[in-house]
């Protein structure tokens, strides 16, 4: 195993002791996510009782493949715990999502959590979020205009940069909902909270990887063991 991949599984591990009997489980999407799956289904096969809603279909995949329970939000629409990956954190606990392209049901899972655990390598612990490319998901209608009026929201705040279309080979990316991805490179982004107001009210936007108040801790693993930031 890589020294990424330990570092995954142990926050992954770490994550799993706040995991009781009984719990309506959120489970994220991405490669830490996926090793918290495969630590979960290890205990699920030692008799642990859960019920998952997997984030993405990858996840969902996963899920089948090594016998973790799965229940959808629509049967079970109010969970115990979210827990995801993310792809930065910063000090108030606020995050850049979407690098996989999952942030649309990984927020509707969080924000139907009553907590939120996020597990990640040190290596996502950031001062100001910003040097990840900001996912924003849009709706395939007017793309161009949804560029410029992103351009402008984000410019009112004094944020510039490039936006690009996310890809799969030449082909445009789509996620899980058949949407696109935009990943804005605005660099430091000094107040989340109003670039987030600011993208929902462009009428394209489905969705942006800004995750605000929803992470209730977040363990952190690196070669000097485990760090928990609480909320
Ligand atoms: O869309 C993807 C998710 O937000 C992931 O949780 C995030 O990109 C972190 O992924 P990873 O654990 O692979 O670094």
């Amino acid at each position: 195993m890589s020294d990424a991949a330990r570092l995954k599984e142990d926050a992954a591990r770490a994550a799993l002791a706040h995991v009781e009997g009984g719990m309506r489980l959120g489970l994220g999407s991405g490669s830490t996510s996926e090793a918290f799956v495969r630590v979960l289904a290890e205990q699920v096969r030692e008799g642990l009782e859960i019920v998952g809603v997997p984030t993405s279909e990858r996840t969902a995949r996963l899920c089948r493949e090594t016998g973790v329970p799965l229940t959808t939000l629509d049967e079970t629409p109010e969970l115990d715990l979210a827990i995801d990956g993310t792809d930065e954190v910063d000090p108030a606990l606020r995050l850049i999502k979407g690098g996989g392209g999952a942030l649309l049901r990984e927020k509707i899972v969080a924000a139907a959590s009553a907590r939120m655990i996020v597990i990640a390598d040190a290596s996502k612990q950031v001062e100001t979020l910003g040097a990840f490319p900001l996912p924003i998901e849009v709706n395939g209608f007017g793309l161009v205009a949804t560029y410029l009026a992103i351009e402008r929201a984000a410019g009112l705040l004094g944020l510039s940069g490039g936006l690009t279309l996310r890809k799969t080979g030449e082909e445009p990316f789509f996620t899980d909902g058949g949407h696109l991805i935009i990943d804005a490179s605005f660099g430091r982004i000094p107040d989340p909270e109003a670039l987030s107001a600011a993208l929902y009210a462009v009428p394209g936007v489905v969705e942006h990887g800004l995750f605000l108040g929803l992470a209730t801790s977040v363990v952190l693993a690196s070669d000097t063991g485990i760090r928990v930031l609480e909320r």
